[in-house]
């Protein structure tokens, strides 16, 4: 990991930015799968699975013998702990759903807004470096929550063709209604424009690496919907005097072992923390099954230096992580300052893993500086809200003129006639 002491603010943004493949390469990629699956559907699915995946699939559909295979296969330990996290993860979101009362915003005009799900929903679950059902519960649960009336998944298939089966448990778990055997590019592709095999959705959910990220954005230029740019992991670790070596350096390595295009940050002013957590950090490495990743990921990776923990703050505020850790004394006051984040781990013994599979936030999260703009999935990320009002008689009574005003100062004739043909009436009737 780079040590950089004291940056200037005119430094902050060479700094703080992210590792990316080559957009105008990875746009064309895009282009050309989705063009293709246009044409071929199912085919170019197929087709750019062997390509990438170096998969040959028959049945892009998971079937039921398959899923309740899957059944056979999950331990009971990690069925026992799907369950807890299940029920965290549930417990968090339907906590979240919130009907607007009715407001009467002048007298006999009444306004309200009332949330419906979104019909037809695609998860996309990671699989590329390793199966991420956990992923599962995050996207799933609150989907059905939200009372969504078709759920779909996608996720690449493994070395044996086969979908990884606590993928499969999971997502019969929480009432996934068809799973199938695609990633990457094409998934996305899939999901949004419907093959033979997979409808069209109308939201496109889900983490992934760049490419799926960039298939994501594509689409949702073309006008389906997604939930966020939901890339590759990251974590920024705020710490002080108080925090524990080896706790950071586990924590920075938890995200560093997603992939190669991993970045994690430790921010603190304490110059002293910077060799034992580095000590810590090459220790460490040396037993993860994914030291290899984890390793590529570091050279993307900071320690910074900076003068106090206002400066320290304003920093992260800026990079906006994915993950926040916060390790400092006091961490509760930092609440307050924190403006971007999508995910905020307070204390010492809140490990950002907590969040990746149990505590009952979600895990699908924005990445590379969105979390500036974008929230976290969450019930309303599966849900839209459509406005109604009614209004009295009388109530027209008193703000048709109002608006008879606003639509011919905007000349717009039709409009103010809406109103005004009514308001003859009633007067005639009065
Ligand atoms: N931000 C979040 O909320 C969040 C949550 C979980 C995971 N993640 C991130 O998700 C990512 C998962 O990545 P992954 O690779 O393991 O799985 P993935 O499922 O995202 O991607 C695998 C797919 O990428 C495609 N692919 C691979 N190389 C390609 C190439 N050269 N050209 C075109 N397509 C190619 C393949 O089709 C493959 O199926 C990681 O970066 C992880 O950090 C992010
Ligand atoms: N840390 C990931 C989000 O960036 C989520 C995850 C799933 N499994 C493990 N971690
Ligand atoms: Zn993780």
């Amino acid at each position: 990991m780079e040590v950089i002491n004291y940056p200037n603010k005119t430094e902050w943004n060479t700094i703080l930015e992210r590792p990316t493949i080559d957009t105008e390469e990875l746009e064309g990629v895009v282009s050309q799968v989705f063009n293709e699956i246009k044409i071929d559907g199912d085919k170019a699915l197929k087709k750019y699975t062997w390509l990438y995946d170096k998969i040959k699939v028959d049945d892009l559909l998971v079937s039921e013998e398959e899923m309740e295979e899957a059944e056979s296969l999950v331990g009971e330990d990690l069925k026992n702990a799907l369950a807890i996290a299940a029920k965290n993860v549930e417990k968090f979101h339907a906590a979240q759903f919130q009907e607007s009362d009715k407001i009467e915003t002048s007298k006999g005009v009444n306004c309200w807004r009332k949330s419906t799900p979104i019909e037809r929903v695609g998860l996309y679950v990671p699989g590329g470096s390793a199966p991420l059902f956990s992923t599962v519960l995050m996207l799933g649960i609150p989907a059905k929550i939200a009372g969504c009336k078709e759920i779909v998944l996608c996720t690449p298939p493994g070395e044996d063709g086969k979908i990884d089966p606590a993928i499969l448990y999971a997502s019969k778990l929480v009432g996934v209604d068809r799973v199938f055997k695609v990633g990457g590019i094409q998934a996305i592709g899939g999901m949004a424009f419907g093959t033979e095999s997979i409808p069209n959705v109308y939201k496109i959910f889900g983490p992934g690496n760049q490419y799926v990220t960039a298939a994501k954005q594509r689409v949702n230029k073309l006008g389906v919907a997604i939930d966020m740019p939901a890339g590759p992991s990251e974590v920024l670790v705020l710490a002080d005097k108080s925090a524990d070596p080896e706790f950071i350096a586990a924590d920075l390595l938890s995200q560093a072992e997603h992939g190669a295009d991993s970045q994690v940050v430790l921010v603190t002013w304490m110059p002293e923390l910077v060799a034992r957590v580095q000590e810590a950090v090459e220790k460490q490495l040396q037993d993860l099954s994914r030291k290899e990743v984890a390793a590529l990921a570091l050279k993307n990776s900071k320690i910074i230096v900076m003068n106090s923990l206002e400066e320290a703050l304003e920093l992260s505020n800026e990079y906006a992580p994915e993950h926040l850790i916060v390790s400092v004394e006091n961490e509760d006051t930092c609440v307050n300052k924190i403006t971007n984040a999508g995910s905020v781990f307070l204390g010492n013994y809140t490990p950002e893993s907590a969040g990746d599979y149990a505590s009952g936030t979600n895990h699908t999260l924005p990445t590379n500086g969105f979390a500036k703009s974008y929230s976290g999935v969450n019930l309303e990320s599966f849900m839209k809200s459509i406005s109604f009002q009614k209004i009295s008689e009388n109530g027209l009574l008193e703000l048709g003129p109002v608006i008879e005003v606003m639509a011919r100062a905007e000349q717009l004739d039709a409009h103010c006639n809406a109103v005004s043909v009514r308001l003859q009436k009633l007067k005639k009737q009065s």
